[in-house]
């Protein structure tokens, strides 16, 4: 099967990395923690460019470090994408790509090549110097170089962290493609939630330099002693089938796990998979069915966790039909919490102000 096995156990005078992961071989992991986790470190070490004392790494099946062997990191098939695009300034972008792959030998490139300059649509960048490109353009570059060295893993260290708000909004559907066309692992390192909603099939969390939790991204979303249920931005990512639409009020009804919800209309088929994310603060609790409510999506649901956070807030993990596939969150104040007299296993009706397609 085909799996990335990583255990390394690393010292430094201030610091120590102890971790045992064993990750889907296929689709992107997000490693996700705060500033001084072990993130980067992790990311250096899968690289070979760091060596642990003790350590095992071995993807879909190679061995690339176990007691006897460590292969070096410009034998290892793998690409590498930083924060920052380290490109050549006097080279253009196709010269920046052909470079390269000349360094690494790669003969059998050009398909490669045409591949990625197609996935990251740069075809129309490719004579301009990096000083001609935002940023967000220059980390495309860098990530079709990467792509194009065939690698067998692609590792990721917050390749958006440098880009402001309306870029990281540009590259984000490429990111997006990336995830749904490529056959090779991907390995992404991120502080945002919301890249890593968008982007990751498991999430790693890290803390401290160990693994504090590993998992399909919607349960580490919705579990509530994590950092990313608690961020003011939490959300619930939930599959859901179209069930049907009425194009006279320009909606669609989408079957989720234990419940329907209706979204503005989609252009999918009937049957067709979607992904949806539900932010936390959109959605409020009422102990009686509110028959008044402008809001459409008005979901019976059990509450099956209650969770204190700062500034007076409660997260309420709740599953929607008493079924527990699907949970998602509410954020609601703690003195709505004591009124409603909300407790765990309760009945309540969920209303969600939005729902946002993911896919
Ligand atoms: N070469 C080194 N020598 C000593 N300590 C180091 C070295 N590299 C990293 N560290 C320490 O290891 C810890 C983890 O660093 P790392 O860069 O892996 O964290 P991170 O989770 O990637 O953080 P960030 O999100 O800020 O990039 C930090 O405390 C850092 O100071």
């Amino acid at each position: 099967m085909s799996r990335i096995h990583a255990r390394f156990h690393l010292d430094y005078p201030d610091f120590s990395l102890d971790v045992d992961l064993d990750l889907p071989g296929r689709g992107v992991t997000a490693l996700f923690g705060h500033s001084g986790s072990g993130k980067t470190t992790l990311l250096r070490l899968i690289a070979g460019l760091q060596r642990a004392r003790a350590g095992h790494l071995s993807v879909n099946g190679e061995v690339w470090q176990d007691g006897e062997t460590f292969v070096p990191t410009h034998q290892r098939p793998l690409g590498y994408v930083f924060q920052e695009a380290s490109l050549f300034p006097h080279l253009s972008a196709r010269g920046n790509l052909a470079y390269g792959m000349k360094r690494a030998g790669d003969v059998m490139g050009q398909e490669a090549l045409a591949q990625a300059v197609e996935l990251l649509g740069i075809s129309h960048l490719l004579d301009r110097r990096p000083h001609q490109l935002s940023g967000g353009e220059r980390q495309r570059v860098a990530i079709a170089r990467a792509l194009a060295l065939h690698p067998r893993l692609l590792l990721m260290d917050e390749p958006l962290a440098a880009l402001d708000l309306k870029r990281k909004q540009e590259i984000l559907p490429y990111l997006e493609r990336l995830h749904d066309q490529l056959e090779i692992p991907m390995l992404y390192v991120s502080h945002s939630p919301d890249e890593v909603a968008r982007l990751a099939d498991t999430v790693v969390v890290m803390e401290q330099g160990r693994v504090r939790a590993q998992g399909p991204v919607n349960e580490i979303f919705s579990q509530l002693d994590l950092a990313l249920a608690q961020a003011p931005e939490a959300s619930a990512l939930i599959e859901g089938v179209v069930l049907s639409h009425d194009d006279d009020y320009a909606l669609t009804q989408l079957e989720i796990p234990g419940g329907r919800l209706s979204v503005a209309r989609l252009d999918c088929d009937i049957h067709e998979r979607v992904r949806v994310r539900i932010h936390a603060r959109d959605v409020s609790l009422a102990l009686d069915e509110p028959r008044t409510s402008s809001i459409l999506n008005i979901l019976p649901a059990v509450i099956l966790e209650l969770r204190e956070i700062d500034q007076g807030q409660v997260l309420v993990k709740l599953c929607p039909g008493a079924n527990e596939k699907a949970p998602f969150l509410a954020r609601i104040t703690r003195q709505s919490r004591d009124r409603l007299r909300l407790y765990e296993g309760q009945q309540v009706y969920a209303q969600v102000k939005t729902v946002a397609l993911m896919d």
